[in-house]
């Protein structure tokens, strides 16, 4: 009975991400969801100001605190080790639909591109990014990156094991292409609003600063890292040098 609960609360849990997922793509894009990023303001501009960015810390801080081995060792003594990749999806969910719910515009076009040929281009990359992101999930392993690995195990009864650290495509060109497409989506607009520029600078400072703290995890888990670090630059791609870690490693840093 146990093991089943657990298997539908991480189902539940995907469920919530994936709809959190298709809500961000029409919030950040501005179409097709009752709230959008840039709607006309209504607050006065400290207080929006200071509301986004306490839903962007929020955020970054739930994110980045969940992730780190030293918190997981502490939450797996309450939460069953199964579900905890899924509590950690959960709490993203719920992070971002608060900040979809409680985000306040800014107002304001900071630039706007009208010739029709940018601005199917900038569309184009805007779904580029959206599309390297779930792309990328699934080249990690997307079932593991959303705990349904996880839960689908126990569930059958049998021990969970690391998956392997791969190499494909994309990650031979650079380092961090789920990151690549996050950068994508949040910056390739044809209007840019002060709302817009606030939230892709603020995304864009702790896509660095999370990468730091990711980096030092996969560099414990696995010393092979640090030499791929080298060879691989991390956001910028490059198709000259080609890393050589392409074999099948355990990744345990998770
Ligand atoms: C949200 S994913 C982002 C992955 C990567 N930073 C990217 O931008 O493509 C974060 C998880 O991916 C794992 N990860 C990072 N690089 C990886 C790789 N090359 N292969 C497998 N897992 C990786 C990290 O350990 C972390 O648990």
């Amino acid at each position: 009975m146990k093991r089943l609960l657990i298997f539908l609360y991480g189902i539940a849990s995907y469920a919530v991400f994936f709809a959190t997922f298709l809500y961000a793509i029409g919030f950040i894009g501005n179409f097709g969801v009752p709230k959008t990023m840039d709607s006309l303001r209504d607050t006065p501009l400290v207080t929006a100001l200071l509301i986004d960015a306490g839903l962007l810390a929020l955020f970054a801080l739930q994110h980045s605190i969940m992730a780190r081995p030293a918190f997981k060792r502490w939450w797996t003594r309450m939460v069953p080790e199964s579900a905890e990749r899924s509590t950690y999806v959960l709490f993203s969910s719920l992070a971002l639909i608060a900040l979809f719910a409680f985000w306040q515009p800014l107002g304001g076009v900071v630039w706007e591109v009208t010739s029709p040929v940018a601005r199917a281009v900038l569309y184009g990359a805007y779904a580029f990014g959206w599309g390297l992101v779930l792309v990328s999930t699934f080249l990690i392993n997307h079932f593991d990156l959303f705990g349904l690995r996880q839960v689908w195990l126990q569930l059958l009864g049998r021990p969970y094991h690391s998956v392997p650290f791969v190499v494909p495509a994309p990650y031979q060109v650079v380092r961090h292409p789920l990151y690549v497409g996050w950068l994508f989506a949040f910056w390739a607009t044809p209007v840019m609003t002060a709302t817009h520029l606030f939230f892709a600078i603020a995304t864009t400072a702790y896509i660095l600063i999370a990468i730091q703290f990711e980096e030092r995890d996969l560099v414990a888990a696995h010393p092979e890292y640090e030499q791929y670090r080298r060879r691989v630059p991390m956001l910028i791609p490059s198709f000259k040098r080609r890393a050589s870690t392409q074999g099948r490693v355990a990744l345990g840093g998770r």
